[in-house]
């Protein structure tokens, strides 16, 4: 079990504290959550930026088979979107090391640019772990192509971690996770009974999430319950993805996608 790090050291994240940081564009990109093949054709043709491969069935980060994750990569290329996909490894925790690398190994052996793991509250070690393990795997990634080979976990980018943030996130995770080098950084909530993580959630302590992400020059994400209707609210954070599943669902998360609500949601972000 990772032992939490010692108190008194992560003072909590409740006020914008950290360097403020250039604006970024106006419309934050759209990160779509979809559960198969059918989903991510509609998700990407309905002006997703970012196809964010999950199933809500099992989890807030369920996994989807790695079989269908193939065939949706596959579909969505052959079908001429160029839209980085994401992908969950399901839910933690991950505090078996060779357990997750061989779970984000196989996720991304599927073709996905980005590979998504869950870290709740006390999981400052393993994002540490994570931060090594997305080292290990990028030196891998280069020194195939290097040498001119192909790269053994194909058009994988980067480990994205997931902050979960249903009773607050505390710097020690959001510092820890801020070391790596990872491409981008995620708010959400596990459980999608208790409300939009902007009614959960102080402003500030999502405004400071945002600005020390951005900080790092990574992209910072927010999501958990989001409502169209909160969208005024959400884009004063400036974050850069925006991520999205039951508001664009016929029912709840784990309905089927709704492609008029992905296009109200759309036309309220503005121009991708
Ligand atoms: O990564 C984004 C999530 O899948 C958002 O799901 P949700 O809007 O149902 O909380």
């Amino acid at each position: 079990m990772n032992a939490p790090l010692p108190r008194g050291v992560c003072p909590p994240l409740d006020a914008p504290g950290g360097p403020r940081v250039a604006p970024r564009p106006s419309a934050p990109r759209l990160l779509v959550s979809v559960r198969d093949t059918a989903e991510a054709l509609q998700a990407a043709a309905g002006g997703a930026a970012i196809i964010d491969a999950k199933e809500p069935a099992t989890g807030a980060l369920g996994a989807v088979p790695e079989a269908v994750l193939r065939q949706l990569v596959t579909a969505l290329r052959a079908a001429g979107h160029g839209q980085p996909v994401s992908a969950t490894i399901g839910d933690g925790p991950w505090d078996d090391v060779a357990a997750l690398e061989a779970r984000v190994r196989a996720t991304a052996a599927c073709g996905v640019q980005w590979v998504k793991v869950g870290a709740g509250p006390g999981d400052a070690r393993s994002l540490v772990a994570l931060g090594r393990l997305q080292a290990r795997l990028r030196a891998e990634q280069d020194a195939a192509e290097s040498a001119g080979q192909p790269r053994p976990l194909l058009a994988w980018r980067g480990l994205v971690p997931v902050l979960l943030a249903d009773a607050g996130l505390d710097s020690c995770r959001l510092n820890a996770a801020l070391r790596s080098g990872f491409p981008a950084l995620m708010l959400d909530t596990a459980d999608k009974r208790g409300g939009s993580l902007l009614a959960r959630r102080p402003a500030a302590e999502l405004q400071a999430f945002v600005q020390a992400v951005q900080a790092t020059g990574a992209w910072a994400g927010l999501a958990g319950s989001l409502r169209l209707d909160e969208l005024p609210a959400l884009r004063r954070f400036g974050a850069d993805l925006l991520g999205f599943r039951g508001a664009v669902c016929d029912s709840d998360r784990a309905g089927r996608l709704a492609p008029e609500r992905l296009t109200a949601l759309r036309a309220a972000l503005g121009p991708a």
